[in-house]
């Protein structure tokens, strides 16, 4: 059984990432407003693009925070960061999902973000990988670690300096590696889960700019950032 240890050095780079990803929280809470009321699908539109902006925002100040991201190539930067926002804002509305909740509003949450407009041929992997994400109870340096390991993908369309990304991935997935150890001696195969959830995530970036145009109205508006990061408009 050989001994995993944490170096003094990972815990700081644990610490650094937890605390800009706690900072990284939804302005207002989501989940919140869709369990008080019932929108229409142009207000769930409105809704979600609000989000989605306001979650972009908050990804780049995350991004700042990750040792070494701002040392990169700067043209790499914004590759990296345009390369990822989807699958950190699918990522993100997982974890809101998964939440812990009062017995029955998973539920409701649920129904309406199925009746939010999205077409329905969208549904089932969205919620497969919603609960997927749920049933790894992750905690939030797994989460954080994950978010930033997303961001930190090297095959980016546009990178040029893939090896300066996959030396900055790999100290990230060092740390989590050993940390799932750790949290979870009984699951060996715990990591390997986690890191599968991140290829069914890239699945979902084939299906959102259709998700977005087939919502259940006309005339989509998106703001000026989501027509930069989304191929949208
Ligand atoms: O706003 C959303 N997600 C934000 C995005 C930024 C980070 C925080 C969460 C949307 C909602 C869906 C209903 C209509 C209003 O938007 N949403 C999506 C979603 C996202 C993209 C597409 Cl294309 C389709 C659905 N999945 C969600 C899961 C959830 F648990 C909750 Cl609370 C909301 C969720």
């Amino acid at each position: 059984k050989e001994k995993i240890e944490i170096t003094k050095e990972q815990q700081a780079l644990m610490k650094i990432i937890l605390d800009a990803y706690n900072r990284h929280q939804i302005p207002q809470d989501v989940a919140k407003k869709l369990l008080q009321d019932q929108y229409s699908a142009e207000e769930n539109f409105l809704l979600l693009t609000e989000m989605a902006t306001s979650q972009v925002q908050v990804l780049v100040e995350f991004t700042k925070n990750i040792p070494g991201f701002l040392s990169l190539d700067h043209e790499d930067q914004i590759a990296l960061l345009k390369g990822s926002a989807v699958e950190a804002m699918f990522l993100r509305s997982a974890q809101v999902f998964s939440r812990k909740m009062p017995k029955g509003h998973t539920e409701v949450l649920e129904a309406r973000i199925r009746k939010s407009g999205i077409s329905e041929e969208f549904m089932t992997p969205m919620f497969n990988f919603y609960k997927s994400i749920g049933e790894l109870h992750m905690v939030q340096e797994e989460q954080a670690l994950l978010t930033a390991i997303t961001i930190l993908t090297p095959d980016r369309p546009h990178v040029k300096d893939q090896h300066a990304v996959e030396r900055l991935q790999e100290s990230m997935l060092d740390v989590l590696r050993k940390l799932c150890a750790l949290q979870h001696p009984q699951e060996p195969q715990y990591f390997a889960r986690l890191l599968g959830r991140l290829t069914e995530l890239r699945t979902l970036n084939h299906y959102h700019t259709e998700m977005l145009t087939s919502w259940r109205m006309n005339d989509h508006k998106f703001t000026p950032l989501l027509c930069e990061i989304w191929d949208v408009q």
